[in-house]
């Protein structure tokens, strides 16, 4: 790009998010310049249907369905990607990066993928790639852990990084909504995502667990690496059970290097209502990044929606500019270590079970039994008498995830039990 030219850049993608950037490219259109030392220049938006309703009026004649025919112009210096999915997202980056332009996206599902072939492709065309609205919308957490933390041992990721879930979960625990009355309000306000499974089942924050731990870990965790659970089997009676014990119920993305392994799960836990996490509402998100040198970080702020995300989105534009202006490439990704991944069976959780008993002499026992078998210590237990049964409560030390789950197999098996009523991991101490 010459010193005096425009930067010139087409978007991909004319949704929630696309169109958020579009509206900023033209609103803040001379602070953008200032900060790149040259005029930034929408030149076109490639969409799916011409005639779909827009949040943002895009310039006469900008519009098009020809997405590939948009990325191989030779007058394209950058390409906005913010369709989504695997195809055909992957094939119009690739596209682009061969053609010369380098790339912005917010594709978390194609990074968690494929992301070795798009940085492998960046670094073949001399092109940048960068990403940092793939994770928790608006927050600065990549740039840190790719840039900051380099010269630092990271050695856990711990957060809350999708907004839907926790946008639903929120208001299960403070308004008592129903979970598919709070899902509808996230799609409306533009925080899930175009299949609303990823979100609920847990994908989406697989993905971006997988991208927090290849940067955090310097290695490459895909998706399929990342024990996921979603919060669709989360009842209201697990919330409940959570605030009986002044808890709260949050979707949590743990990333841990074990020795020299990984371990990355997303799952939903119980968390004390005095951990920090527990205070995170609505589509907000948080993440705690733990390292030998810095100690204990925290990164708070809104992780989903249109302008948040269109934040991060023109964040990496201005940088990638700014490269382009000094003839340069930003920082490409580092060289991986070949870490093994750590089965869930062998990570170390806690249990928080609840369990209708018999209510009868020596039920208590027999369950302690049971927990003793799994060589599962019990911390504390909760007995709630009623007419002919009782709930017994139990939370459990930490012990591998297999013999917790062993545990209540074999509590599924007892005669005393009538039913297990709430199983869930317990992430944090309470005070
Ligand atoms: N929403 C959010 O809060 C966040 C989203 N992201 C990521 O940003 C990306 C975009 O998300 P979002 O804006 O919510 O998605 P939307 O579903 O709202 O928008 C997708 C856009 O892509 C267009 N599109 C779909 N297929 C094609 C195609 N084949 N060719 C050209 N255009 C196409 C659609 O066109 P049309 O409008 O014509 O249908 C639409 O404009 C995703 O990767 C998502 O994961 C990241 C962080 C937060
Ligand atoms: N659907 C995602 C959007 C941002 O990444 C979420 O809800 O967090």
């Amino acid at each position: 790009m010459e010193s005096d030219k425009a930067l010139r850049v087409a978007v991909l993608g004319c949704g929630s998010v696309g169109s958020q950037v579009v509206r900023l490219l033209d609103e803040q259109a001379a602070d953008l310049e200032a900060r790149v030392g040259a005029p930034v220049e929408l030149v076109g938006v490639a969409v799916r249907r011409l005639d779909a309703p827009r949040e943002v009026e895009v310039p006469e004649g900008l519009l098009t369905t020809d997405a590939l025919a948009l990325v191989s112009r030779d007058d394209v210096d950058v390409v906005v990607e913010v369709i989504g999915g695997i195809e055909p997202a992957r094939t119009l980056i690739l596209a682009a990066l061969e053609n010369g332009a380098s790339v912005v996206t917010a594709n978390k599902a194609l990074l968690a993928e494929d992301g070795p072939t798009l940085f492998e492709a960046a670094e073949k065309h001399g092109r940048d790639l960068y990403y940092e609205a793939a994770v928790a919308g608006a927050i600065p957490i990549l740039r840190p852990l790719r840039e900051s933390l380099a010269g630092d041992k990271v050695t856990r990721v711990l957060g809350i990084v999708n907004g839907t879930t926790n946008f639903i979960l929120d208001k299960m625990d403070t308004a008592g909504s129903g979970f598919a009355e709070a899902l509808e309000e996230a799609q409306e306000l533009g925080y899930a995502e175009a299949d609303p499974t990823a979100d609920v089942e847990g994908f989406d924050a697989a993905a971006k667990a997988a991208i927090l731990a290849s940067l955090a870990f310097h290695s490459r965790v895909t998706a399929s690496d990342v024990h996921r659970e979603g919060i669709s089997e989360v009842t209201a009676a697990d919330v409940q059970s959570a605030k009986d014990m002044g808890a709260v119920v949050k979707l949590l993305a743990i990333c841990e290097l074990k020795d020299d392994a990984v371990a990355v799960r997303v799952h939903p836990a119980m968390i004390p209502r005095s951990h920090p996490l527990a205070s995170v509402r609505e589509a907000y998100n948080a993440v705690f990044v733990e390292s030998e040198a810095a100690g204990q970080l925290m990164f708070y702020g809104p992780g989903a929606g249109g302008s948040p995300t269109a934040s991060a989105v023109l964040g990496d534009l201005v940088t990638v500019a700014r490269n382009a202006r000094a003839g340069t490439r930003g920082v490409g990704e580092s060289a991986y270590a070949d870490r093994a991944v750590l089965p869930m069976g062998e990570t170390r959780t806690r249990y928080h079970v609840a369990i209708d008993v018999d209510d009868r002499a020596g039920v208590l026992a027999q369950v302690a039994l049971a927990f003793a078998e799994h060589d599962v210590s019990i911390q504390t237990v909760r007995q709630e008498g009623r007419d002919l049964d009782a709930q017994l409560v139990v939370v459990s030390h930490e012990a591998t995830d297999a013999q917790l789950s062993a545990t209540v197999e074999h509590l599924r098996g007892m005669e005393i039990v009538r039913e297990v009523t709430s199983v869930m991991r317990v992430e944090g101490e309470a005070e």
